[in-house]
């Protein structure tokens, strides 16, 4: 079976602006295709900013193509359409309904009535290996709200995953996850972007260290500097903006 196809995140010159106040002020980012992007900076930087224009929740000049498809003046339904999916930094799931019944949605937003229709009375193909990626086989049949913080977060994942999204925008995902929550999480990222492409907005540099792929650290709305982790932290720029290589900023 072929996974899904592999595209890349290719930014130019993007502005958001508020009210007379730019938030992000010409950024350039390229995500090749399989990658997971840390996008960091302090408090203010325009990450968050970035990823709404990205998905839609912000109006935006510039361009943003994923593969060959132009993002920037669709909605965001539009957009989740063409493979766009991203979680916010807390946890929106279902709470009431079991963790099955969440995924069951999520890959509903794309089927066709006659296919859930058909479908209905057993686990689909896809929801069954999305618990199976997320690690939540055994906790199918449990009420979302149930789960503890960090298994929300996974089943936020998974619902992205049956949803069909081929580019995960993720919002903080570690924060106020145990270390071993914080391991598996970060699996879960490595495995998710073997037939996908990753950009994580992150304030723990540890995790950072140990799962990125690759770094661009935002300040001020621009592009301060990109590259390996190793290459950003040696950058003298993102040392003086940080007042410190290893401590993360305040969230
Ligand atoms: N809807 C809005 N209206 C006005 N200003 C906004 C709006 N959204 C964000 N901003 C401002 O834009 C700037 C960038 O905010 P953004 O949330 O993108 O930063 P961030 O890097 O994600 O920060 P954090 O790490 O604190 O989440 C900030 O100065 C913020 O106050």
């Amino acid at each position: 079976m072929t996974g899904p196809q592999l595209d890349g995140l290719c930014v130019r010159d993007l502005r958001v602006t508020f009210d007379g106040f730019t938030a992000v002020d010409g950024v350039d980012l390229d995500v090749p295709p399989g990658d997971i992007r840390f996008l960091i900076g302090p408090n203010g930087a325009g990450k968050t900013t970035v990823v709404d224009a990205v998905t839609g929740l912000v109006r935006a000049t510039g361009s943003a193509r994923f593969g060959d498809r132009e993002l920037l003046g669709r909605d965001v339904h539009r957009i989740a359409r063409l493979g766009i999916g991203r979680t916010f930094q807390t946890a929106s799931v279902f709470e009431e309904l079991t963790v099955v019944q969440n995924l069951d949605i999520a890959a509903g937003a794309t089927r066709s009535w006659w296919t859930l229709a058909r479908r209905r009375g057993r686990i689909p193909d896809e929801v069954a290996a999305a618990l199976e990626t997320i690690g939540l086989t055994d906790r199918g049949d449990q009420p979302a709200g149930a789960l503890a913080h960090g298994q929300k977060q996974w089943l936020e994942i998974g619902m992205l995953l049956v949803s069909d999204a081929r580019l995960l925008l993720l919002d903080e995902p570690v924060a106020g996850m145990s270390h071993e929550e914080r391991d598996a999480t970060g699996a879960l990222l490595e495995t998710v972007s073997r037939d996908r492409t990753v950009v994580v907005i992150e304030h723990d540099m540890d995790f950072l260290r140990r799962f990125a792929r690759s770094v661009t650290v935002l300040h001020a709305g621009k592009v301060l500097s990109e590259g390996t982790v190793a290459e950003v932290q040696a950058d003298p720029r993102v040392q003086e903006v940080y007042l410190g290589v290893d401590t993360a900023p305040e969230a």
